[in-house]
């Protein structure tokens, strides 16, 4: 660590800041000046070292709100080396990257590095041989303040930190941010979990459950970088605003390669164009629909009828009937793909071929095996016992062909769910037909028992309480070699099928000894609020705790009652609202959006969708309650609970809705209603005791 003249110690810690954000610049000038033209190679070598070069200068971006260090840890005795990115010494300053100086010496570790755990994890009773723990305070990217822990000091005793509580409480405008500063030990043993493990996290809704998992990404591609720059990395999510809202996260932690879908992004094998009533969408979501596939995939397998008779030259080769049909027989029995036999079955006929030549004195070699795979008769056999299948083409004949259903579906489907999940108007073509979503997912797992899907490093899955059984088989292959970290709260499943405990869930996605960890801990929602939220578990999610907050924020829930006019109300709410610093969300029932739209219009202000990012101009959403889900805001407007609740198919899903839309807010929730609120939030529960 550099030399400072000063003696003050917040002049030091200035000072290396200072130094630390001039090495940055070297570093980064160091890649930019880095010519490429000599390397000798293709030009796709050339091209693709200048975007991994462009990628490092990225990376290495030197950002004025994202201060390069927020902590530092005094240990009691040197580390050594391999622990520290090669840095030696008893102290280390911790940050979102690495730095070093001009010689190489580090002068700012990864957080994601094992030197930097104890940050995370040492405590008084535990202080993992930490001296002291010193956090950073930062004030438009000035280091203004820091606080000290001295976790072997018997006479210091556990103060809480007010640095952690100003950083948790910060106002939120533009999109999320990242937590390296204050991972708290919980979450820390989730964020550094071993990459061969598949992690499940049930977690209340603030909990940070996103966040961890976007963390954890990071930690993992540090930790394993080789190996998941190959595989590859994806984080799931609800939907594009949702995906929007995330997605600066890894970006800001100098990871730039994490690919970011939604579960209908990963199966659009088909343009959607329609919706399934919820019988049939549940029915198309159910793991049943596996064997009704498997089925329908191999319905077309024929034995054969005729031997195989190929000529080469002025000789006749003869395959029987009865070898041909052990050969299929033989490959049906086996557990690979269907296209993986469809291959595999000329070459086995040819080899038949082979073996008779040998016998009749000939002396063929692997050039010849080929040939004869590829001969028309051979083909015509393949293509008689072992047909094409085209999987779209597949899922419309089950789909429009209630016999071929029927057959595929026999003592899997009762008849009337066969009559769900046909269509109601067959007959189109498969380029023009009335697709679902949940279509879709079928597609994919008839695509994938033709042909393996390909397997990532590492797939998160957030909000996966939505998600059907096919559809977690969907996000199962495409994690089948690598792992997963599953994110989700029973508490805030909205969709017919939606997870009832995640036992089931990790079976459907194929990693059924998953760790399931729980997070009570809230940090978005304050007490207040999420107590009156908490009104609603007993009627929406029996076995689950509330959670508890970090935040105590008196007055930060009104409820009030509008005899008369809740649409001025509700922008008068609005405006109190922005009267604060930080974004606002005006969440509504569905069928409420335009109305409230339109009233806030007239009154002049100014509204985004979700998906856009809030700005210091442009604080105010208008959130439809069907896209709430993930999201936050410092101050929440809640328009009409019963309304929110009848905007769903049935009473629990409403309440589930009406849950999401209550926890959204990071410092003032208002509910504000013309109708009764739902009882079961109106009660106020028995005191205890
Ligand atoms: N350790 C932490 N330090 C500071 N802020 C945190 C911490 N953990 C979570 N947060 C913040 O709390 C908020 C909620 O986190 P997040 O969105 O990850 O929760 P979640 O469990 O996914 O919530 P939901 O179930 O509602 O989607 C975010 O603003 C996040 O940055």
């Amino acid at each position: 660590m550099p030399a400072t003249s000063s003696t003050d110690p917040l002049q030091r810690e200035r000072d290396h800041l200072a130094a630390s954000r001039a090495a940055l610049r070297v570093m980064r000038e160091d890649v930019e000046s880095l010519d490429t033209t000599d390397v000798t190679g293709t030009w796709v070598t050339a091209i693709v070292l200048n975007k991994q070069i462009e990628a490092r200068i990225a990376a290495l971006a030197d950002l004025a709100h994202t201060p390069l260090f927020f902590g530092r840890l005094d240990y009691l005795h040197a580390i050594s080396e391999e622990l520290a990115e090669g840095a030696t010494g008893e102290s280390f300053y911790i940050g979102r990257r690495h730095v070093h100086d001009a010689a190489g010496d580090p002068m700012v570790i990864d957080w994601r590095a094992p030197v930097s755990q104890p940050f995370y994890r040492a405590s008084r009773t535990d202080p993992q041989d930490v001296e002291r723990r010193r956090r950073f305070g930062y004030t438009g990217g000035e280091l203004t303040a820091y606080e000290d822990e001295h976790l072997t000091d018997p006479a210091e005793t556990d103060a809480a930190s007010a640095l952690l509580a100003a950083e948790i409480e910060k106002p939120r405008v533009g999109p999320m941010r990242d937590i390296v500063a204050t991972i708290q030990p919980e979450q820390d043993e989730i964020v550094r979990a071993d990459v061969g493990g598949t992690v499940c996290v049930q977690g209340a809704p603030g909990t940070g459950k996103t966040a961890v998992g976007l963390h954890r990404v990071a930690y993992l591609l540090y930790a394993h970088r080789e190996r998941l720059a190959r595989t590859g990395t994806l984080v799931i999510g609800p939907n594009d605003a949702f995906l929007s809202y995330i997605e600066q996260v890894l970006p800001a932690l100098g990871e730039l390669a994490v690919a970011q879908s939604t579960v209908q992004q990963l199966v659009a094998h088909v343009e959607v164009r329609a919706e399934d009533d919820p019988e049939a969408a549940g029915l198309k979501g159910d793991a049943r629909m596996a064997e009704v596939l498997r089925r329908a995939v191999r319905a077309g397998i024929a034995l054969p009828t005729e031997p195989c008779v190929v000529v080469r030259g002025s000789r006749r080769w003869r395959v029987p009937v009865h070898e041909l049909t052990e050969i299929v027989e033989e490959l049906k029995a086996r557990d690979i793909r269907y296209g993986a036999a469809r291959e595999a079955l000329p070459q086995r006929i040819a080899h038949a071929v082979l073996l008779k030549m040998e016998q009749g004195g000939e002396a063929p070699d692997d050039r010849v095996q080929d040939a004869v795979a590829r001969n028309a008769q051979v083909k015509a056999v393949v293509k008689a016992c072992w047909p094409p299948v085209d999987p779209a083409k597949l899922v419309h004949r089950l789909l429009n062909e209630p016999e071929f259903l029927a057959a595929c579906a026999d003592g899997v489907l009762d008849e009337e769910e066969q009559r769900a999940v046909l269509r109601t108007k067959p007959g189109r073509s498969v380029r023009t037909a009335p697709w679902t979503p949940a279509d879709a997912v079928l597609i994919d797992e008839a695509t994938d028992l033709v042909q393996r899907t390909a397997s990532l490093g590492h797939v998160v899955l957030d909000e996966a309480q939505d998600l059907s059984p096919m559809q977690y088989r969907a996000v199962g292959r495409r994690c089948s070699t690598g792992s997963a970290t599953v994110l989700g709260d029973l508490a805030q499943g909205t969709t017919p099928w939606a997870t009832a405990d995640w036992a089931q869930a990790l079976h459907h996605l194929g990693k059924p000894g998953a760790h399931v960890e729980e997070l009570t801990k809230g940090f978005r929602v304050p007490e207040e609020v999420i107590a009156y939220a908490s009104r609603l578990l007993p009627a929406i999610a029996p076995g689950l705790a509330p959670a508890t907050s970090v935040r105590d924020a008196p007055g930060s829930l009104t409820v009030d009652r509008v005899e008369d006019g809740l649409d001025a109300a509700v922008v008068a709410a609005c405006r109190e609202a922005l009267a604060h610093e930080g974004s606002t969300g005006l969440i509504a029932a569905d069928a409420r959006i335009p109305a409230l739209a339109e009233a806030l219009d007239a009154a002049g202000l100014g509204h985004l969708t979700p998906g856009t990012e809030t700005t210091s101009k442009a604080r105010l959403t208008l959130v439809p309650a069907s896209l709430a889900k993930g999201l936050e805001y410092d101050y929440v407007v809640l328009d009409e609970p019963a309304a929110v609740v009848a905007g769903e198919p049935d009473e629990r899903t409403g309440l589930r809705r009406l849950y999401v839309a209550l926890t959204r807010a990071v410092s003032g929730l208002k509910v504000l209603h013309a109708q009764p609120l739902p009882e079961q939030l109106a009660a106020v529960p028995a005191p205890v005791g």
